[in-house]
């Protein structure tokens, strides 16, 4: 068993807020989530205000952190715990001034240069994949456990693995040292629904 990974949950691609506010609140009252990661790929920027008005306080209500995808200049503006940046997302070092006291997640693909170079950019947790097939996103990139290992022996800066990982997969990535599972399709799509899916992906962390 090992111990302190926990469950990074990214919203869907595409979402009715209204309607999903009460997805949201059974998944989290499934089991421990640490953080929600609202990722509207593609949506105007009013409707990510929606969304964020509409989901920021379901997390809220159940200390689980409201982290928002691609901008940090608007996660700053609505009050968002903080941003998750990919490599083409802006400049790392002015979200990291203006996020001062919240949350900074950076996209690391499977580099170890990015990762120490996100590290020096003062973020809170670097993140790598994909580890695994995923039909959520075309993935340019592939890590593998041994940079979980590194990372964690070397680094204090928490790492968040991502990319296909389910239930059924996760174990040696929990054993690797990944601080945080991401993860979208194996909650959402899960065929007995989101709370069943927090469930299982909460159990197979704390039986890796
Ligand atoms: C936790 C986490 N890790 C990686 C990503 C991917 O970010 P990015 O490379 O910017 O790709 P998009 O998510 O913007 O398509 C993420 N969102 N979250
Ligand atoms: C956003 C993102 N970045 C790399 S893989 C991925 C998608 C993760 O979704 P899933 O957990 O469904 O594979
Ligand atoms: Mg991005």
């Amino acid at each position: 068993m090992t111990e302190g990974c926990r469950l990074y949950l990214i919203t869907p691609p595409r979402l009715d807020p209204a309607a999903f506010r009460e997805t949201l609140a059974a998944a989290l009252d499934a089991g421990d989530v640490a953080c929600l990661q609202l990722r509207l790929k593609d949506a105007a920027q009013d409707d990510v205000k929606r969304a964020v008005e509409a989901l920021m306080p379901v997390c809220h209500a159940r200390d689980v952190a409201f982290i928002l995808n691609d901008d940090a200049i608007l996660a700053h503006r609505l009050g968002c715990d903080g941003a998750h940046l990919g490599q083409s997302d802006g400049d790392h070092a002015g979200a990291r001034m203006l996020l001062d006291g919240k949350i900074l997640g950076i996209t690391c693909h499977a580099s170890r240069h990015l990762a120490m170079t996100a590290g020096e950019q003062g973020a809170d947790y670097v993140a790598f994949g994909a580890f695994f097939p995923t039909d959520t996103k075309e993935t340019a990139h592939s890590a593998g456990t041994d940079l979980l290992e590194w990372w964690s022996e070397m680094m204090e800066i928490p790492c968040v693995a991502i990319g296909g990982i389910t239930a059924a997969n996760c174990a040696p990535l929990v054993r690797a040292g990944a601080d945080f599972l991401a993860v979208v399709g194996a909650v959402w799509n899960h065929p007995d629904g989101a709370a069943a899916g927090v469930r299982a992906m909460n159990a197979a962390i704390a039986a890796a």
